[in-house]
């Protein structure tokens, strides 16, 4: 089709005079450089649901079949794995795992947002100082304690510019050098900041050294939630994926007799907070680093995100305006101040049911984490009020 178009504009033009056929020519390749510049800058800003396996082998029954995800080596959508500590756990039963959330489908009305920043993003296209950089800022976790919430309401701000999709390049990806990783990134003009999450860096041993390598400046977001309910949540996620698995009650403990709760296991583990911290803080001061509230975000977003733009050195473009809560979901959703549009909520894949817990356990795991929990306070300077 598009050939017969380029032919008959061809057939019209031999039949006007020379000046003419150079005005129609100039107004032809305008109006094809627009379409190149607009087919890459969509490229580029769409969110890839991108998926890793070990080995590259990419698992498609791992794939939630409801979006078509592009399938890239490397990179992957939200949080698989357990990002364990020690590489192999023995009742590691998160492991590799790979899941798509459905930001394709809920967050698609977005767009207009999307559209100002490739607005924003052509005007620095045209004066040529739109590039791609390393991110200023990452959210390093904490698994399933609220980073895709947070990063979607960042987004929503003029000054930043996500991935979508997770990188995995500090713990999976880091053999792939600094350039793989900046490519990923979206472009962006001078003052907006480049960002990217990957849960699993918060609990990965060599993380904190490698981003330190990067750059000693990078500004480190860390959404931390009750362990428990991280726990439950970590564990309802794989077994959507793996309904087969052990109960809850019998991974938790190593010896359930004797009370001994398996802190081997990754469920578990994330949520020792304070262990984790120590080793970031043995690369950044602690002005570095800021701690939202998963729970604040849910019931306060608004607030949460004033401390995460003022931590960021931004305007508060993110405030009340943006945020509708749904009692139905029971969650905020995004929502554009501007316009009568639906609110927009995340997928499904957030805020799964929890299974029931025996509550005997529920009590050891509370008991189990206390002492964490207590050092965190202590290391952050801020009670989260989980005890
Ligand atoms: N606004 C909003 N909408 C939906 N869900 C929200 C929101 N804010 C926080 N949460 C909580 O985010 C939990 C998932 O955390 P993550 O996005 O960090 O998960 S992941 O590690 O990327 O898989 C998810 O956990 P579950 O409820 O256990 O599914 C939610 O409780």
């Amino acid at each position: 089709m598009e050939y017969s178009l380029i032919c008959q504009n061809f057939y019209a033009i031999s039949f006007i005079p020379v000046r003419n056929k150079l005005f129609v020519f100039c107004i032809m390749l305008s109006l094809w450089v627009y379409m190149l510049y607009y087919c890459v800058g969509y490229c580029s800003s769409v969110p890839s649901f991108i998926i890793d396996s070990p080995g590259g082998k990419i698992d498609n029954a791992e794939v939630d079949h409801r979006i078509q995800p592009r399938i890239q080596n490397g990179v992957q959508s939200d949080s698989g794995g357990p990002e364990p500590l020690m590489k192999t756990f023995s009742r590691d039963l998160l492991n590799n795992e790979n899941e798509i959330d459905s930001r394709a489908d809920d967050w698609d009305e977005m767009k207009g947002e999307q559209r100002s920043l490739e607005e924003s993003a052509m005007s620095g296209y045209l004066n040529g100082s739109e590039t791609k950089k390393l991110p200023q800022a990452i959210i390093i976790g904490v698994k399933k304690g609220g980073t895709r919430a947070l990063l979607e309401f960042l987004r929503v701000h003029p000054d930043i510019r996500a991935v979508g999709a997770e990188p995995h390049f500090f713990d999976r990806n880091y053999d792939k050098g600094l350039e793989w990783y900046r490519d990923l990134m979206p472009k962006t003009v001078e003052g907006q900041i480049t960002m990217e999450k990957t849960p699993s860096y918060f609990v990965t041993r060599e993380v904190p050294a490698r981003i330190h390598a990067m750059s000693s400046d990078t500004k480190l977001i860390v959404v931390v939630r009750d362990p428990v309910t991280r726990a439950i949540s970590d564990y309802t996620q794989t077994r959507s994926k793996k309904p087969d698995i052990p109960s809850f009650e019998s991974l938790t403990f190593r010896n359930r007799s004797a009370g001994l709760i398996d802190a081997s296991w990754s469920a578990v583990q994330i949520g020792m907070y304070a262990r984790h911290l120590e080793r970031w803080l043995a690369f950044f001061p602690a002005a570095q680093l800021l701690f939202v509230s998963g729970e604040r975000l849910i019931s306060d977003p608004a607030g949460e995100m004033a401390r995460v733009q003022d931590f960021l050195g931004l305007r508060r473009v993110v405030t009340d305006k943006h945020f509708h809560f749904n009692p139905a979901k029971g969650f905020p959703c995004l929502k554009r101040p501007e316009s009568n549009s639906k609110p927009h909520c995340l997928g499904k894949t957030k805020g799964r049911t929890h299974p029931n817990i025996d509550p005997s356990v529920v009590q050891s795991l509370r008991d189990f984490y206390r002492p964490f929990n207590k050092k965190f306070y202590r290391m952050t300077g801020h009670d989260f009020g989980w005890d």
